[in-house]
């Protein structure tokens, strides 16, 4: 189905080649049908190009017409002056994608054609990897044929969950920013391993090792994650006297805050963008 598809990612940053590479290793895209655009950085879109193989184009040369799904990948303060540039320009069969953090459906809707197809979409960079826990809403006018289409090449970078789109923002805070708080614990652990004498490499390696096997363990198992630490916990062991530490520390509020803290920043985006005023 993907194979006729022609793609356009306008925004060629760290999610747009995130998403250009996993889409890429499955092969059921083509280098070919994949154009990427940005708004000044050629330098950039010449890296991609050597890189993936895909086709490039400034943005006021991008072929519309040949394009199926229009991916918006800017930051979202661009969104508004894109959607009001790109209005006329789509056919009104063409499918536009937005992995823009807050950015509603509506909020597209809006400010496109009547009818337009519009698909709200929130992956991660491990979509580079294929490894992405991606979830996707859909707007008012998607047809079901599209929507099977813009999962199918949502899997080329990992899982993908269809939500309501009210679950938009608190999965942004789980899965879209979930990576960097992982990154963040695994420098914490690198940064004591080496602080005691590890070397360097083998300290990285060793936490992300420990954190890669914890969460294939959950992928994996039927086991419910408390099932999972009470097989590690000793009395009085090793492990209990880390938990003590993680709770005497609340680790789990502050995971709990990060999460929700970057939920409620997704929804004031929206609100921002939107012109409704947020107190800070
Ligand atoms: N990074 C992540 O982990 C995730 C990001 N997202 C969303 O993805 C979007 C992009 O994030 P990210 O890739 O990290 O950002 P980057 O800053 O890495 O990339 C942004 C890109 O957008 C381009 N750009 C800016 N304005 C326009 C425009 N008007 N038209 C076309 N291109 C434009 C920039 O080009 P130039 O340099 O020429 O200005 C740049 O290539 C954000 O909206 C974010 O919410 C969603 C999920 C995860
Ligand atoms: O930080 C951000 O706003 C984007 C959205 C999710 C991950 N990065």
């Amino acid at each position: 189905m993907l194979k006729q598809k022609t793609i356009a990612f306008l925004g060629a940053g760290n999610m747009a080649e995130a998403m250009i590479s996993g889409m890429i290793q499955t092969e059921k895209v083509p280098a070919n049908q994949i154009i990427v655009t940005n708004k000044c950085n050629y330098d950039r879109l010449n890296i991609l190009e050597d890189k993936y193989g895909v086709r490039t184009a400034p943005i006021t040369e991008l072929p519309y017409k040949e394009i199926d799904f229009l991916i918006l990948a800017m930051k979202p303060k661009g969104a508004e002056e894109t959607l009001s540039t790109i209005k006329d320009l789509l056919p009104s069969n063409q499918v536009v994608i937005s992995v823009l953090a807050g950015i509603t459906t509506s909020f597209m809707e809006e400010r496109l054609n009547t009818g337009q197809e519009v698909i709200r979409v929130m992956p991660n960079t491990s979509s580079m990897i294929q490894e992405s826990a991606t979830a996707m809403s859909l707007g008012t006018y998607t047809n079901e044929d599209n929507a099977d289409a813009v999962n199918e090449l949502l899997e080329c970078m990992g899982e993908v969950y269809v939500i309501e789109e009210d679950q938009m923002d608190i999965f942004t805070g789980i899965a879209g920013s979930g990576p960097a708080y992982f990154y963040y614990l695994m420098e914490q652990m690198e940064n004591v391993g080496k602080v005691s004498g590890m070397n360097d490499k083998m300290a990285r390696k060793i936490a992300a090792q420990t954190v890669y096997g914890a969460a294939k363990m959950i992928m994996e198992k039927e086991e419910a994650p408390a099932e999972l630490i009470d097989n590690i916990v000793s009395p009085n062991g090793t492990t209990a006297a880390g938990l003590d530490a993680l709770k005497k520390h609340n680790g789990g509020e502050a995971i709990t805050q990060a999460i929700n803290n970057a939920a409620k920043r997704s929804k004031e985006i929206s609100k921002e963008l939107d012109g409704v005023l947020v107190p800070s």
